[in-house]
């Protein structure tokens, strides 16, 4: 096992991937930015390293500063966390490459083969994992795209290769619109990845967006931790995330958890991993895969009692799945509340700054709060916007909901403004408490509004 690992992140997710080192007896090294001097993550640390000024690509992005950090402290391990270099195949080729430290991920090999969205679809379909009826290689011109109309029918999704999070992704609706769309999502391939190469796939209207957790070691195990339902999304950013979904049924929810786990084995891959799917009616169907550890993976955590960022540690250290995938088993019900500085009568803007004048957050049965916060702390506003999450856990969604509002009615903080009492609405809509929200719920809620 590691002695020291040096985590590559920040906030929230930086201090959950020191709990589990601190779990496993690990010594742990942060690194932060200026801005983040006061941090956290910074305090929790046995030591940490300034790597760079404020600016994300001068500190956080910045491989060659992290890789030294990582030298100077003789950390033998590195953990991306989410975001920054995470799914960076590039940053860990460069953290393989460099001897007596570790990559706590998936191989850059994995990433590159599953981060490539033509390639994923590829592997999957050589799996029997459904895929969304669509090309599984890149388009070239506007005849292709009518072709293909012609044969499936509008609407067409036209998807960026590089594309994710709802960035290069543009909707043909009928065949007059194909040269349009199609040169936009090209373009918006080229200025967002630097990739104009698009795909196509029918598109499916109005989706839940159902996301299956996955862990695999280095001996051939591969275990599914059963699904998320993250169709509670505003502008392609996830709000409220829960598991098991309200709205599969079990022989539904049975086939997607096995499909996913089975597209992973076919793909070699190690370590922790999300296969996400659209769901349509009856039909389910892969869309990517994240080689990454997410944002909600405490959804699982709180379902199975799995502490995933430990096992990717112990995956990377070599070590074996010390459990079958039949003693997986999802307990209860389980949500997780981002608590994001934003102002949600504003358009959910950003806070531009503040001090935690109040910081009390929930406790109690069934309450867990992810966060790198404490009352008197200056609000960083140099990078995203989420700065803890409240994870709750019932014995059913019912137990569950009424336990959340019990957790967000306890949740103090003044002093910055946050999306608190945006979830406490939320839990009185009458759509989202009998779980039938899809993709496009909170979207058109706010448009109508507008
Ligand atoms: N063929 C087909 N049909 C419908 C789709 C609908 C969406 C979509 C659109 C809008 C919000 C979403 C939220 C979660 C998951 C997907 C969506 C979608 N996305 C949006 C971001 C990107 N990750 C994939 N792809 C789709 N693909
Ligand atoms: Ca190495």
């Amino acid at each position: 096992m590691f002695e020291t690992v040096l985590v590559a992140n920040r906030g929230e997710i930086a201090v959950r991937v020191m709990r589990a080192c601190e779990d496993l007896g690990i010594e742990t090294v942060a690194v932060y930015s200026e801005a983040d001097k006061h941090a956290g993550h910074v305090r929790y640390a046995d030591e940490a390293y300034r790597v760079g000024p404020a600016r994300a690509a001068e500190s956080y992005l910045d491989q060659e500063a992290i890789v030294d950090a990582a030298l100077e402290a003789g950390a033998d391990a590195i953990h991306p966390g989410y975001g920054f270099l995470a799914e960076n195949a590039e940053f860990a080729e460069r953290v393989e490459a460099t001897d007596g430290v570790t990559w706590v991920g998936p191989s850059s090999d994995a990433m590159e083969q599953l981060g490539e969205k033509t390639g994923a679809r590829r592997v999957m379909d050589g799996a029997d994992v459904p895929i969304v009826p669509g090309t599984t290689d890149p388009v070239a011109d506007a005849e292709t795209v009518r072709e293909f109309g012609d044969k499936h029918g509008y609407p067409i999704a036209v998807k960026a290769e590089g594309g994710g999070g709802g960035r290069g992704m543009k909707v043909v609706t009928e065949e007059s619109e194909v040269d349009e769309q199609l040169e936009a999502a090209k373009r918006e391939g080229e200025a967002y990845f630097g990739n104009d190469s698009v795909y196509l796939e029918r598109y499916l209207a109005d989706p839940k967006h159902i996301e299956v957790q996955v862990i695999a070691d280095e001996h051939g195990n591969v275990r599914h931790l059963g699904e998320r339902d993250c169709s509670l999304q505003r502008r392609h950013q996830k709000v409220i995330e829960e598991g098991p979904s309200p709205s599969l049924d079990p022989e539904m929810q049975a086939e997607i958890r096995e499909a996913a786990r089975r597209g992973v084995e076919a793909a070699d891959y190690v370590n922790a991993g999300t296969v996400e799917f659209l769901v349509s009616g009856d039909e389910f169907y892969f869309l990517e895969v994240n080689t990454r550890i997410q944002v909600e993976h405490t959804v699982t955590e709180a379902l199975t009692g799995v502490d995933i960022v430990k096992w990717q540690l112990r995956v990377a250290a070599g070590e074996e799945l010390d459990f079958a995938q039949d003693d997986v088993e999802l307990e209860g019900h389980a949500m997780e509340f981002r608590i994001n500085a934003e102002n949600a009568a504003d358009d959910f803007a950003p806070a531009t700054g503040g001090r935690l004048e109040v910081y009390d957050p929930p406790g109690g049965i069934g309450v867990r709060v992810d966060d790198a916060l404490r009352q008197g702390d200056d609000l960083v506003t140099d990078y995203d916007s989420m700065v803890a999450k409240l994870v709750v856990h019932g014995s059913d969604r019912e137990e569950c909901i009424a336990r959340s509002q019990r957790a967000l009615a306890e949740y103090d903080v003044e002093g910055i403004v946050t999306i608190v009492p945006f979830h406490r609405l939320m839990l009185e809509d009458e759509t989202f408490v009998a779980g039938e929200h899809t993709t496009t719920y909170l979207d058109e809620a706010f448009d109508e509004t507008r």
